[in-house]
């Protein structure tokens, strides 16, 4: 039974719709152990014959029965079957893979069998024994000879052990001694009972076949037998072949990321830079709002939220800006925002409310004075010292009793810049002036008080704190309002502030809502709500240069797929799937994200630890916080760039025409 039959096989070329001739109904069948040479004109056919024998070329009309079975019925799958198991390649130009050594070529082979990596080394190092080249097994082919490269090209198309062997010119480039040795490996090989099919112009390869098929204009003018075929059955191969695993492609991936190494690194570079910067980014966004936040909480503690009355017509308004109206009625006097005790008492039965204390502030009419020795510097308000305010704020002395003010860090820098402490002790003289609580007469009040201490409160440089009871008092002494407009509430636990913050605000009084709030929490929100959207502004824009990333990486895989044109023939030839081809691309680039984003977090991490340390002067504070987040982010957002990056250029390479890419430059 004929291993390969032919049967009236036209084919055609097309010039618009021109038709050209090339094959006119060629018939023939072929025998194991034959060793067939078809020879011709140049152009009259002989490689579109081969291409249509190996598979690769399924636009014809006619018949290839191959061991009983028609080519043409295949599908795609089985056709890459019939590639990797069946036929074996050899052609004029070797078609070596250049950045795989002489090892790896032939290995290529073997990754698409399930024999495992030892067995697969032990194979490849036989056959390249078999062909004379062991001892150059770790050279890359351009360091061989021509007669070395055929021979590694013969090696890596025995690896799959195949029935039928197609050599397009195997000798084309060779000289006579190359061409020689060349002659009798094809021979050896057909004499263990394979199909050696070759292409030649020489009459000296011919001579040395069985057979030689004469074909000229597209048609077969002699068939002549020289001598019988050998007669030795080929032993059933000791492995099954099987597609290209998935970690094979990622392998082969690598070893061309490697290859490439000088021109990845460059690009890994431009994409690390993108990431880089919005990584530092958001890390200094994280690192200030981290700030801010230990700034506020330092001095408010927000387990003591700050309640006033709710003079709103209606009860539709945000607390925010109700807050806002509250405070303006407050300080122009109006008595509706004063509190008394049972609107005290409806507070106080709010859960998780343990206590609620008065706060008490004198607003002078106009900036009061403080004065000490030869000093003097202004204030705007006497506020209690209330247990909402942190006592870790207090950077000198303490907490103010009866018959002391506690002053703010800037004020005792003013007063003595080398050491403001020095302030705490001394005695100073306030005076100020208020209006009475019918809001008709000033009143000018003038009294001794001894610093306690001084607190590092940025936002009330121009706050005076007093015990409670000790400013009520002078409230009374004095004639002036002794009811408080702002009281504070004390929360159990942080984490019901806010929901204690929302029943008080939905406190009824006279049918009304009676309440408005404002705690440290509100304070945050605001501060990080900007914080929020100048890092995500900033991050945005080093984001951009992300998008000019995903433009390197498709030009340079699609500058890669055109440069390995021919490497994407070979693999096919050689019966890699569509998919294999899809992975080889989409692999290497995904290796460009990955090294990208190594890049931008070693870069950020050490970014990190420079702008912390030429920062921490600043604030004595870490400003640059990348967060773990921020690093996942950036591995992701490496992936994800190469992954958009590659599906254009490695479907491109996926779906090439295979004679058209075996046939490129
Ligand atoms: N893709 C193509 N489109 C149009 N014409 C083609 C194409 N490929 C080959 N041909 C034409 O088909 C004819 C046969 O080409 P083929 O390469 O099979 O010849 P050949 O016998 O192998 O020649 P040589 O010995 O020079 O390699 C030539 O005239 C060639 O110009």
């Amino acid at each position: 039974m004929p291993i390969l039959e032919l049967k009236n096989i036209r084919k055609s070329y097309y010039l618009g719709k021109e038709e050209f001739p090339v094959l006119k109904g060629l018939n023939l069948s072929f025998e194991r152990g034959e060793f067939a040479s078809i020879l011709g004109e140049s152009g009259g056919g002989k490689s579109t014959l081969m291409n249509i024998i190996g598979g690769l070329d399924k636009e014809f009309e006619g018949e290839v029965i191959v061991n009983n079975e028609d080519q043409r019925s295949k599908t795609e799958k089985a056709m890459d079957d019939y590639r990797r198991s069946t036929v074996g390649f050899i052609f004029q130009s070797f078609n070596l893979v250049n950045y795989l050594s002489v090892l790896d070529n032939v290995l290529l082979s073997l990754k698409m069998t399930d024999l495992n990596h030892n067995q697969q080394i032990k194979k490849a190092e036989e056959l390249l024994k078999q062909v004379g080249l062991f001892e150059h097994r770790k050279k890359n082919p351009n360091q061989l000879s021509g007669g070395q490269k055929q021979r590694v090209a013969i090696a890596r198309a025995l690896a799959n052990d195949p029935e039928i062997i197609i050599a397009d010119e195997p000798t084309g480039a060779l000289d006579s001694q190359n061409t020689k040795e060349v002659l009798k490996i094809l021979s050896d090989i057909a004499e263990s009972g394979k199909t050696v099919i070759v292409v030649t112009h020489s009459q000296e390869v011919a001579d040395c076949g069985t057979r030689i098929i004469r074909l000229a204009d597209g048609q077969i003018t002699s068939d002549e037998k020289l001598r019988d075929p050998y007669t030795a059955v080929q032993a059933k191969p000791s492995f099954k072949n099987k597609a290209m695993s998935f970690s094979s492609s990622l392998g082969m991936a690598w070893k061309h990321f490697l290859y490439n190494w000088k021109q990845n690194l460059l690009i890994a570079l431009g994409t690390g830079i993108g990431l880089f910067s919005v990584m530092v980014f958001l890390g200094l966004g994280n690192g200030v709002s981290q700030f801010a936040n230990k700034q506020v909480s330092d001095q408010l503690n927000p387990n003591y939220p700050m309640i006033m009355r709710r003079v709103t017509k209606d009860d539709k308004t945000p607390n925010e800006l109700a807050m806002q109206e509250s405070q303006q009625s407050l300080y122009s006097g109006d008595e509706n925002s004063l509190f008394d005790d049972q609107l005290i008492d409806k507070i106080k039965k709010v859960d998780h409310v343990k206590s609620v204390t008065e706060s008490y502030n004198i607003n002078p009419v106009a900036p009061g004075k403080l004065t000490v020795d030869n000093f003097s510097e202004n204030f705007q308000t006497i506020t209690s010292w209330g247990s909402n305010q942190q006592v870790s704020a207090i950077k000198a002395g303490k907490v103010p009793k009866a018959g002391e003010i506690l002053i703010s860090k800037q004020a005792a820098l003013k007063y003595d810049n080398e050491n403001f402490k020095s302030i705490v002790g001394k005695n100073v003289k306030l005076s100020y002036t208020i209006m009475s609580s019918d809001a008709k007469k000033a009143i000018n009040i003038e009294k001794e008080y001894t610093v306690s201490g001084v607190a590092d409160v940025m936002t009330q440089s121009g706050t005076i704190f007093m015990d409670q009871s000790e400013l009520k008092q002078t409230l009374k002494d004095n004639g002036a309002q002794t009811k408080t407009g702002i009281v504070i509430a004390e929360i159990d636990d942080s984490k019901n502030v806010d929901q204690a913050l929302k029943d008080i605000q939905n406190i009824k009084n006279n049918g009304k809502k009676a309440f408005v709030t404002a705690g440290s929490g509100d304070i945050l929100k605001t501060i990080n709500s900007y914080l929020d959207i100048i890092k995500y502004v900033l991050a945005a824009i080093a984001g951009i240069s992300l998008i000019v990333s995903i433009f390197m990486i498709v030009v340079t895989t699609y500058m890669s797929v055109t440069e390995r044109t021919k490497e994407i023939g070979i693999l096919r030839a050689m019966g890699s799937r569509k998919k294999d081809i899809r992975r080889l691309f989409t692999g290497e680039s995904l290796m460009l994200g990955i090294f990208a984003a190594i890049i931008a977090i070693a870069g950020a991490l050490a970014g990190q630890t420079l702008l912390n340390k030429a920062l921490y002067s600043l604030a004595k504070f870490n400003l640059v916080q990348i967060t773990s987040g921020a690093v996942i982010f950036a591995i992701v957002v490496g992936i994800v760039i190469a992954l958009v990056a590659s599906i254009a250029p490695s479907s491109r390479a996926s779906k090439m025409n295979m004679i058209e890419a075996l046939a490129s430059e």
